[in-house]
């Protein structure tokens, strides 16, 4: 399943100065990124790949194999920070049953955050001559698996099922293809959405980019912490419209519903892992370019010694992706969205040898590849949901990867 390119690993991470802005660092046109307010981690070159097989097992056989790798490494780290020595970047498919989750730890990872900086190089032919970014011309779109029609009559079969009582909610996606007129270099990407989404996680793993709003778990010793988001609105026109938009959200209760859904299932998730827990009361709004959500900010503090890896298996997939029942929701995905959600949706992130990280879901996204993609948006259907409102919630969330492409 894996291919250590270079092992052991010869590890040496040292402080540098300010490289402030960090997409403008990418060599190449296969980047690793993981931006949020212009700190975080961007890599290039593999030192060692792990190309996990599906199954229930894959984030234990994931974490299995990274820390053998690491615990096989010479490792010199002066910064001694959450992604300081050596750092896989990660992203696993949505379902479990489906191929492609994949494990990479660069070759050069350039970190920044509080205030400090830090160059980490594996092996000693690390530096590379730099290529420039080419925006990929006039973006064709087309339906993906499903026309928005059809897609509209799969959230209508949803809601009569869960009219029917089978299961309280259910969240399903529709993807988009592009065609673009060259070659789509992620790296236009992460400066576009790290530009435009600050408050986005700004995500590159091997030709999956975007800018998810949604934190699965950041944990940093023995704290954790995730950001629960459902329930969607647009931004309105102007001031007055969007503060009544975000008002109505915060009053509806269908999104209240739907967002009690998501934090349940953080909560009963979490709650066996850890040795106290903050959920709150209330749901807040956070508010991007493109669309306003509830969101509840949930923090802990874990028992034992569980890497931020355990923590992601015990979550995956919450309510905010998946549904209320889990199991139900699953099933009816499968069956009414038409598509494999390939690594949509599914958790991406980084890990270090210490086991702290960040993971978000890998939302508002694409897989891109030469000069093609698919895009992805998906929505929690309820038993009050519109089909055409969903449609249209949707083609807001899309527009994060829209930017992206077209700038
Ligand atoms: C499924 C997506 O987003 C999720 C669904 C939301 C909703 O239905 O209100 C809100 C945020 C995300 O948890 C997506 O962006 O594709």
């Amino acid at each position: 399943m894996s291919v250590a390119l270079i092992r052991p690993l010869v590890v040496r991470t040292i402080a540098v100065s300010d490289p402030r802005d960090l997409p403008a660092r990418l060599p190449d046109s296969a980047p690793y990124a993981w931006i949020r307010h212009g700190e975080g981690l961007v890599g290039w070159g593999e030192a060692a790949r792990a190309v996990i097989p599906p199954g229930p097992g894959r984030f234990d056989r994931a974490r299995e194999w990274l820390s053998s790798l690491f615990a096989g490494a010479d490792i010199e780290d002066e910064v001694l920070m959450p992604g300081s020595g050596p750092v896989a970047l990660g992203s696993f498919t949505f379902d479990a049953d489906s191929p492609g989750s994949v494990l990479v730890v660069p070759r050069v990872v350039l970190g920044r955050r509080n205030g400090r900086a830090w160059l980490t190089t594996i092996g000693d032919d690390a530096l590379r001559l730099a290529t420039p970014p080419r925006d990929p011309g006039r973006i064709r779109y087309g339906d993906g698996s499903l026309s928005a029609l059809e897609w509209e009559h799969r959230v209508a079969l949803a809601v009569e099922r869960i009219r029917d009582g089978a299961l309280g909610k259910v969240v399903l996606a529709r993807d988009l293809t592009v065609t673009a007129e060259r070659d789509i270099d992620p790296r236009v990407l992460v400066a576009r959405l790290a530009g435009r989404y600050p408050e986005c996680y700004t995500f590159s793993v091997d030709g999956l980019v975007g800018a998810t709003p949604e934190l699965l778990v950041r944990h940093s010793g023995q704290s954790i912490e995730s950001l629960v988001l459902a329930g969607t609105t647009a931004r309105g026109a102007d001031a007055a419209e969007d503060e009544a938009r975000g008002a109505a959200l915060r009053a509806s209760e269908k999104d209240r519903h739907e967002h009690a859904y998501a934090v349940a299932s953080v909560r009963e998730a979490l709650a066996p892992l850890c040795s106290s827990l903050t959920v709150p009361e209330e749901p807040e709004l956070l508010v991007l370019p493109n669309v306003q959500h509830l969101a509840s900010r949930v923090t802990g503090r874990l028992s034992d010694g569980a890497s931020v890896l355990d923590v992601v298996a015990a979550m995956h997939p919450t309510a905010a992706v998946g549904g209320t029942p889990t199991g139900t929701a699953l099933r009816v995905i499968r069956e009414l969205e038409g598509m494999d959600r390939g690594r949509y949706a599914g958790p991406v992130g980084w890990i270090d040898a210490r086991g702290d990280g960040e993971w978000g879901i890998a939302l508002r996204c694409a897989e891109v590849s030469g000069a093609t993609a698919r895009l992805f948006a998906g929505c929690g259907i309820m038993a009050k949901s519109d089909p055409a409102a969903e449609l249209a919630e949707a083609q807001a969330k899309l527009r994060a990867m829209q930017y992206a492409l077209e700038g």
